[in-house]
């Protein structure tokens, strides 16, 4: 597999993973069994999330789940999703030489986005019930990259698609310019969740997945009586700083 490093501001990729709500917080289950599942069209998953209904299924970590999410992180190359992945699957941080996505990951969906891997990573947008978007706060040509972001997502994602707007990297706060509150701006302009995070230091990544997972739990068990669950709500009362001044 060839890997090469790449200019911060070329468009990036998109690795994707599935999301056992029964473990909300748990391993991120595969979803192609550890396997490439080529550059063909992306593996379908049922729009309500559900694998198999009355039946436990046995994901690649070994942990059993009745229902699964198709989630991918999507934003341009070198703003940290696999690394943000990595953090919440494995608790760890990729530093050091930066390892640009090249096609799919063979660990779980890792499909890349720069330029000439676009069309593949649309072919994934068609199923997946969430997206997380990223830019990197030290990287302006990456948040300004995000509106065009928006737009291919809303060519080729689902009308329902459930979306989260990350500024990552906040750990570098020398390097910073996007300030917190351009993130916010934008994402309220769009209507979108917002939080600043950190792969390095682990800041609100396990919150962002969680989040995602409770969203998309509630819409598949559309329970009555149950109040509805607020996304927006719910971030913004559990988001963490990156500073030493704000909550
Ligand atoms: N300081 C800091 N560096 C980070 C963070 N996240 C990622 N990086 C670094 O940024 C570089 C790129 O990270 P990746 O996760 O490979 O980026 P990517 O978005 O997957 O890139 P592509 O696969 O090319 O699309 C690596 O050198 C990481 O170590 C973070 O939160 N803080
Ligand atoms: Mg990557």
């Amino acid at each position: 597999m060839s890997r090469k490093k790449t200019p911060k501001s070329k468009a990036g990729s998109a690795p994707a993973s599935s999301l056992p709500t029964a473990k909300e917080n748990g391993p991120v289950g595969s979803g192609g069994g550890g396997s490439n599942p080529g550059p063909g069209p992306a593996p379908e998953t049922p729009r309500n999330g559900l694998l198999l209904s009355g039946r436990p299924s046995l994901s690649s970590s070994g942990d059993f789940y009745d229902v699964a999410f198709k989630v991918m992180l999507v934003g341009d190359s070198g703003v940290g999703k696999t690394c943000l992945l990595v953090r919440f699957k494995d608790g760890a941080f990729l530093a050091g030489t930066f390892i640009s996505t090249v096609g799919i990951d063979f660990r779980i969906w890792d499909t890349a986005g720069q330029e000439r891997f676009r069309s593949v990573t649309h072919a994934y947008y068609r199923d997946a019930h969430a997206l997380l978007l990223l830019y990197d706060v030290t990287n302006r040509a990456s948040f300004d990259n995000i509106q065009a972001w928006l737009t291919e997502i809303h060519e080729y994602a689902q009308k329902d698609v459930v979306l989260m707007l990350l500024g990552n990297k906040v750990d570098s706060t020398q390097e910073r310019v996007v300030k917190r509150e351009d993130g916010e701006k934008l994402a309220k302009e769009y209507g979108v969740p917002f939080m600043e995070t950190s792969a390095k230091t682990g800041l609100n990544v396990d919150l962002a997945f969680k989040a995602i997972a409770k969203e998309l739990k509630h819409r598949s068990m559309k329970l009555p009586s149950e109040p509805k669950f607020k996304l927006h709500d719910y971030v913004k009362r559990e988001v963490r700083g990156s500073g030493c001044c704000r909550p």
